[in-house]
């Protein structure tokens, strides 16, 4: 589901970060965890065929993204990929049940309101189907982006410092809530974090494997 050997990637303003080898065992999910400018970002940059691959060879969900055209790897991310980025980015004209179909109409495909409906319930969260972001607590939003990434059922789902404004209770509640998520769609979890609470959550469960940058 997930490897790369001789990844190294530049940024033209001069750091080069090199990352060791690494190959994802089947049905694990991946904390890649580092301290600030370990290079998390730029691996998920990577990983989310965000950022082209400069050297080495990058496996992910079936695909060689170092051999993937620029239209090809739009395509694959638009099938593959389901992202819970840092900054939520829900967009705050849009009510949450519009943000939801956004990646659907993006992909010139209908709303899919049956899908909308089902996750909104799954992650407990239906009755929130009409309001505006601004009237949504973090938590809330958090589930609302998590939904969103999870609408196009990808196989992949990555998570950029998913506890990041939370406290105790809501970082353990958005771990579980990613990890059910994962289980219930099938899909490969990355967590990518350096908060202490999230490597202790994680740490040393039979289903995560580790990634310290
Ligand atoms: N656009 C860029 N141009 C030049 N250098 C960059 C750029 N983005 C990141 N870097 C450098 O690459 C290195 C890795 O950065 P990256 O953002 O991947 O780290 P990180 O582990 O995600 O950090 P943080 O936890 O603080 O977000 C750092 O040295 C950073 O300064």
């Amino acid at each position: 589901m997930l490897a790369w050997s001789g990844l190294r990637h530049r940024y033209a303003a001069g750091a080069t970060i090199a990352y060791a080898d690494f190959a994802l065992p089947a049905r694990r999910h991946l904390l890649l965890r580092g301290a600030s400018g370990s290079g998390k970002s730029t691996l998920l940059a990577l990983l989310a065929g965000l950022l082209r691959v400069q050297q080495g060879e990058l496996h992910v969900a079936g695909a060689a993204l170092q051999t993937l055209s620029p239209r090809a790897l739009d395509a694959w991310r638009g099938a593959t990929l389901g992202v819970v980025p840092q900054r939520l980015h829900l967009s705050e004209a849009l009510t949450v049940a519009e943000n939801l179909a956004l990646p659907a109409l993006a992909a010139g495909q209908g709303a899919e309101p049956a899908r909308t409906a089902e996750l909104l319930a799954a992650l407990d969260i239906a009755e929130l189907a009409g309001r505006k972001p601004h009237q949504l607590s973090v938590g809330q939003a958090q589930r609302v982006a998590l939904a969103r990434a999870l609408m196009r059922r990808p196989r992949l789902l990555l998570a950029d410092e998913p506890s990041a404004n939370l406290d105790d209770d809501h970082t353990l509640t958005m771990l579980a809530l990613l990890l059910d998520a994962a289980e219930r769609e099938g899909c490969t979890l990355v967590i990518a974090s350096h908060d202490a609470r999230v490597v202790e959550a994680l740490s040393g469960r039979e289903d995560v494997s580790e990634v310290v940058l």
